[in-house]
């Protein structure tokens, strides 16, 4: 779908690059999520995709054309959900939608998407008496207002509670089964376990690191296990690597002669992996 080779951005005012020669693919029909810690690059790389921001070298290639070769007609294939909605607020929902429906030929069933997000009911009421979550799900049926074939989202659970995160999640999962193509921004690791077919990792303006979740974890993952056992009055805890297990003496006899209060395997998390690819927490 996406085939960025060799990318470099500057922002005009700024003295150095923010995007350094990053060369990655998207493809079709899959999630994939661009993550690094705060300030790397990825909303810049983003709007460089959405044609938001221009003046990059390196070449981004769309459906195997060139981006710069499109006109207004690629703005009726994407969908852009950015982190901040921006709604009018003295407008209802309806009104909002019906404004932003008019930019495009095609467009949804804002009904149906409304319903889906749970605000049909408050469709009437204006952006202003709307809480913070609503806003988000607005912006939400925004992105998806013009059947776009790809989907920009940046951090679209952040805010929302579990209830209402999960409803965006599997509409997300359905546009990929649909056919559609997502690239995700977001902090929050476990939508990426969930959602994502593929990540990036960026690190000060390059790409540190790119796979599937599953591979991340396999290369870059632990096997361990934790045993918490009683000895005398105290409670110790040693950890095993689960690599032999069966032939570990010392794991063995514990297990043979001690009261065993805890025992648990442990695998490195996409959190783990974040900090050692990028070297920074996420909360940096
Ligand atoms: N309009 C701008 N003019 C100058 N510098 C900018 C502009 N927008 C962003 N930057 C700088 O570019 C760098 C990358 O910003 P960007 O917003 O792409 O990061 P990000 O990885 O998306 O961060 P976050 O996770 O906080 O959204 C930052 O140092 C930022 O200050």
């Amino acid at each position: 779908m996406y085939k960025i080779s060799n990318l470099r951005f500057k922002y005009p005012k700024n003295k150095e690059d923010t995007i350094k020669d990053i060369s990655f693919e998207i493809k079709d029909g899959e999630i994939f999520g661009l993550l690094g810690p705060s300030g790397v690059g990825k909303s810049t790389t983003q709007k460089l995709l959405i044609k938001l921001l221009s003046g990059y070298s390196g070449e981004i290639l769309y459906q195997g054309k060139d981006l710069n070769s499109y006109g207004n007609n690629y703005f009726e294939e994407v969908g852009v959900g950015f982190e901040m909605p921006v709604h009018f607020s003295k407008l209802t929902a309806e009104e909002n939608l019906n404004f932003f429906k008019k930019l495009y030929s095609s467009t949804a069933n804002i009904d149906e998407l409304l319903k889906r997000v749970g605000l049909y009911d408050h469709r009437n009421k204006k952006i202003a008496q709307y809480s913070k979550g609503m806003k988000i799900r607005l912006n939400f049926v925004r992105a998806m207002l013009n059947n776009p074939k790809v989907l920009f989202l940046d951090e679209p659970t952040n805010g929302l509670d579990p209830k209402n995160a999960r409803i965006i999640k599997e509409i997300i999962k359905e546009f990929k089964e649909q056919g559609g193509t997502v690239l995700l921004t977001t902090h929050l690791m476990n939508d990426v376990d969930e959602l994502c077919d593929r990540v990036a990792f960026m690190a000060e303006g390059k790409i540190a690191e790119i796979s599937t979740p599953k591979d991340l974890k396999l290369k870059y993952g632990f096997r361990e296990v934790d045993v918490e056992y009683r000895e005398e009055d105290r409670t110790v805890k040693s950890t095993f690597s689960l690599d032999n297990l069966g032939d570990n003496k010392e794991f063995i006899n514990i297990i043979k002669e001690k009261e065993i209060i805890t025992i648990h395997s442990k695998e490195n998390t996409l959190d783990d992996i974040f900090i050692k690819v990028t070297g920074v927490t996420k909360d940096e």
